[in-house]
């Protein structure tokens, strides 16, 4: 490939198709540590680590809430669990019928935020694992956002997965392996930039094979710019960011542009099908899962991103554009590789 922007044909995505040797089991086809999923989207979590699978990552550990990896083990016995400490939220509720000096009772209730002791439960998973995911689902819900605080009581508010988020970036950053940062990692990470009370502390940098998937809203939160600004100019900012984080970037959408800052190309595939809440997750499932049998960072970005679209587009030819849900993606991946296979 040379520096110009390109468009990517089947032809070259085949050739980019991990091999799968017949002298194998299932680490030679690598070990996917997924970091996803909270109380309200649990989903998140089971799209991505299955779509891990089905492109032919040989072993998933989900690693999330107890709440989560029991509700992804009622739908599937594939993914290995590696459930999370949690702590519950103290937050301050309001008695309206007496004084406010006296009306602040302190309250907790399980939200399903992992606490920042469960990172010592990581250890031996990050060492394992030759890709990680994070983010997809993760929940940058603040404790704040959920429920009425006063000024007083900030200081007891716990702020939700910040904390772990913060203290997983430290923990990657020296990591050598491929990480992908999906969704709520890249919105705590424009809070770190951008808003946090914190945003003095210096955010470490992102691990040397990161890969980072946005949508143009979170491409324009990570950038802090406007999302009209990225939409009119997508290779651009996607470039933009590559080299501001030093990562593989796919700006999702109609024609992904995929850039490691140097080569940039874009995508042909997909349709409005993949316009449905969760399809973001399957796609960082696949990518994942490519990276896990050693596809680099920006093949595996590719072949994900034209896979994912691909499958969409099968998808969409026998259930039509309005009916695929993402959980369906899942099904319609063997029929996309086939017809790659085919080619
Ligand atoms: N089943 C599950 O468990 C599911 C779990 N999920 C998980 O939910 C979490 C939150 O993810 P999220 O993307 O819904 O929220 P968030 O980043 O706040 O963006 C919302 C706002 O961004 C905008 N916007 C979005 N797309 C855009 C685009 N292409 N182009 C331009 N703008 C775009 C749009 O703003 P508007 O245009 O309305 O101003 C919209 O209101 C995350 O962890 C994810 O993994 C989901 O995957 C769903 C299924
Ligand atoms: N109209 C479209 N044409 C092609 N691809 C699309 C279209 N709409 C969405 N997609 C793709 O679907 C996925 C949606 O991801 P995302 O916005 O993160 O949604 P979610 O968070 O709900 O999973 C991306 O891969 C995006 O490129």
């Amino acid at each position: 490939m040379d520096g110009k922007m390109k468009t990517l044909t089947q032809e070259y995505i085949k050739t980019l198709l991990p091999n799968r040797p017949q002298d194998s089991h299932k680490l030679s086809f690598g070990h996917v540590l997924n970091i996803a999923g909270s109380l309200h989207y649990r989903g998140a979590a089971y799209l991505s680590s299955i779509a891990a699978m089905r492109v032919g990552a040989g072993y998933v550990t989900l690693a999330s809430s107890p709440g989560v990896c029991q509700s992804v083990s009622t739908l599937t016995p594939n993914i290995v669990m590696h459930p999370l400490l949690t702590r519950p939220i103290i937050y301050a509720e309001i008695n309206p019928n007496v004084e406010e000096s006296v009306s602040i009772e302190l309250q907790s209730i399980d939200t399903e935020s992992i606490d920042e002791k469960a990172l010592l439960q990581l250890d031996d998973k990050l060492k394992q694992a030759n890709v990680i995911s994070v983010g997809s689902g993760l929940s940058i819900a603040q404790s704040k956002d959920q429920f009425t605080v006063t000024m007083a009581t900030e200081d007891v508010i716990a702020e939700g997965n910040h904390g772990f988020f913060f203290g997983l970036l430290a923990k990657l950053h020296t990591c050598q392996q491929s990480v992908i940062f999906d969704a709520d990692a890249l919105n705590f990470i424009s809070h770190l930039l951008h808003h946090s009370k914190n945003s003095h502390q210096s955010i470490p940098s992102l691990p040397i094979k990161s890969i980072i998937t946005p949508h143009p809203k979170e491409l324009a939160r990570l950038l802090n710019i406007d999302v009209n600004d990225i939409q009119n100019n997508r290779a651009h900012y996607a470039k933009i960011a590559a080299k501001q984080f030093g990562a593989t970037v796919v700006l999702k959408g109609k024609n992904s542009i995929i850039t490691d800052g140097e080569y940039t190309l874009i995508n042909p595939t997909g349709n409005s099908a993949l316009a449905k809440a969760g399809s973001g997750d399957v796609l960082t499932g696949i990518i994942s899962g490519f990276c896990a049998q050693g596809v680099s960072p920006l093949n595996a970005a590719c072949l994900g991103v034209y896979l994912h679209g691909l499958t969409g587009d099968l998808a969409a030819k026998e259930l039509s554009e309005y009916s695929v849900l993402a959980s369906d993606l899942l099904d319609y991946i063997p029929k996309a590789i086939k017809q790659l296979l085919r080619q």
